[in-house]
């Protein structure tokens, strides 16, 4: 039993918060989530937390957003009521995917022509509006008539020896330099000045005028160019600011989709392994039945999880193969539309599919679909998030999928109800083990190693 430890479970998984507990031998503290009927998230500690280590478990999946703000506001709270540490244990990271940009983008929202109040549509032009002003030229709109009289008598008075000066210069000027950097017809006039002041010093530098002037013309039409990135919310960054805002002081995970996500916070985050149970059943219960580590290949359904699944392998000396995965979106919200190509060898053996997370399960239904068609005959697909938005229960039941292995990270009984292909492990010893090992400062690296 551990000391001085209070445990709040959120409402996304009070299962593996009870089983926790019970590992550590202590009660489940008292917290009271509800919600306004506007919507918002209420909390309300029932136990005293002063000078305490305090743990929250709340995992991603279900309504995560929801749960996200849950655990935000109950980190917050437990720091106003002066807890001496809050660890966040968050066995599925939410927004944890969204490290990087998930796909190639074309188009530009910054390519986009202006369009104008009056006709719907305006011709881009890349004159400087107002349009810069010079030295004998026309009066700028913007200076008023005052200003720009004032503003050619101290240029004319600046001792450097210009032809504008004895009236010629104006003429013999091929035309006016222009700027190509103007997107808003309502730009301001305050550069008007220095602009003219440019141009009186381009004309007087023949190397400034080469720049900017009369070389440099503009294309006739603007034309979006191929290439851009559209703009997409890299949003991991941002959730890792706001719990180290919230106030967590530490983190505890399982399987983040990119371990370099880490890397976006400044306060500790211990990532722990699900592969060492999924080795371990793999090791177990697939091997002696299918023929040993021969009879057995481990497959990487894409290459973001070859460096997981080749660990596998290696310890167990078993052989391994790469499915090459390429979506090919044609929007933001198409994540179905991937080709698959195999790279290994799989045929009369039994394929072993190892992944982090199954969310709409089209990667591993889609593999096990490559897998059997390259001469597997039975494949497992051993996961450790298992999501399962939407229909993919419906999805695997539907499959050539022979077994599907996930952890309890995230809820599994309504799954288990409706899929009897799936078989659940454990995580909540794992993560009791590593509770009680930073409670007592001690390593957690054991926790990595296999047997
Ligand atoms: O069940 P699904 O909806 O198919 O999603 C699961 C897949 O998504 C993730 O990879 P992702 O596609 O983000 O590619 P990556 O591993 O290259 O980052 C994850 O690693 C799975 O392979």
């Amino acid at each position: 039993m551990v000391r001085n430890i209070v445990m709040f479970s959120g409402s996304s998984h009070p299962e593996l918060t009870e089983t926790i507990c019970t590992h550590l031998g202590i009660p489940r503290s008292n917290i009271h989530l509800s919600k306004f009927s506007v919507g918002e998230t209420r909390v309300e500690i029932g136990d005293s937390v002063r000078e305490k280590e305090v743990f929250i478990v709340q995992s991603g999946g279900g309504k995560v957003n929801d749960h996200l703000m849950e655990l935000l506001i109950t980190i917050s709270a437990c720091k106003t009521a002066s807890a001496r540490r809050v660890t966040a244990v968050l066995p599925l990271f939410p927004y944890s995917r969204q490290t990087d940009l998930p796909y190639n983008k074309l188009g530009a929202p910054l390519a986009r022509q202006p369009t104008s109040m009056a006709d719907g549509v305006t011709k881009y032009t890349f004159e400087s509006r107002p349009g810069t002003p010079a030295p004998g030229g026309q009066e700028s709109q913007g200076l008023g008539r005052n200003g720009s009289q004032r503003l050619h008598k101290r240029l004319n008075g600046l001792s450097i020896g210009h032809k504008a000066a004895n009236g010629e210069a104006s003429a013999s000027r091929p035309s006016q330099p222009k700027r190509i950097d103007t997107l808003d017809n309502t730009q301001s006039d305050v550069s008007a000045p220095s602009s003219a002041a440019n141009s009186y010093f381009e004309e007087a530098n023949p190397a400034v005028t080469s720049v900017t002037g009369p070389t440099s013309q503009p294309p006739a039409d603007f034309k979006p160019q191929r290439g851009y990135k559209q703009w997409v919310a890299q949003a991991g960054t941002l959730v890792a600011d706001l719990l180290t805002c919230a106030g967590a002081d530490h983190i505890i995970t399982m399987d983040l989709h990119d371990p370099q996500y880490q890397g976006f916070f400044d306060i500790p985050v211990d990532n722990l392994y699900g592969r060492h149970l999924l080795r371990k059943y793999i090791q177990h219960q697939i091997m002696p039945r299918h023929g040993g580590p021969d009879g057995c290949v481990v497959v990487s359904p894409d290459a973001g999880g070859a460096k997981r699944a080749t660990n596998i392998a290696d310890s167990l000396g078993m052989d391994f193969a790469l499915i090459h995965k390429e979506r090919r979106p044609t929007a933001v919200h198409d994540r179905q539309n991937a080709t698959m190509l195999l790279v290994g060898d799989v045929k009369n053996r039994t394929a072993i599919l190892v992944d982090d997370l199954a969310d709409t399960s089209n990667t591993i239904t889609r593999a096990a679909k490559l897998l059997k068609k390259e001469g597997a005959h039975t494949v497992f697909a051993l996961v450790t998030h298992g999501v399962f938005s939407g229909d993919a229960v419906e999805r695997i039941n539907a499959s050539c999928l022979d077994k599907v292995v996930v952890t309890n990270s995230v809820p599994q009984n309504e799954h288990v109800e409706q899929c009897s292909k799936l078989e659940v492990l454990e995580v909540g010893n794992v993560f009791a083990e590593a509770i009680r090992r930073v409670h007592h400062g001690e390593s957690i690296s054991v926790l990595f190693q296999y047997d």
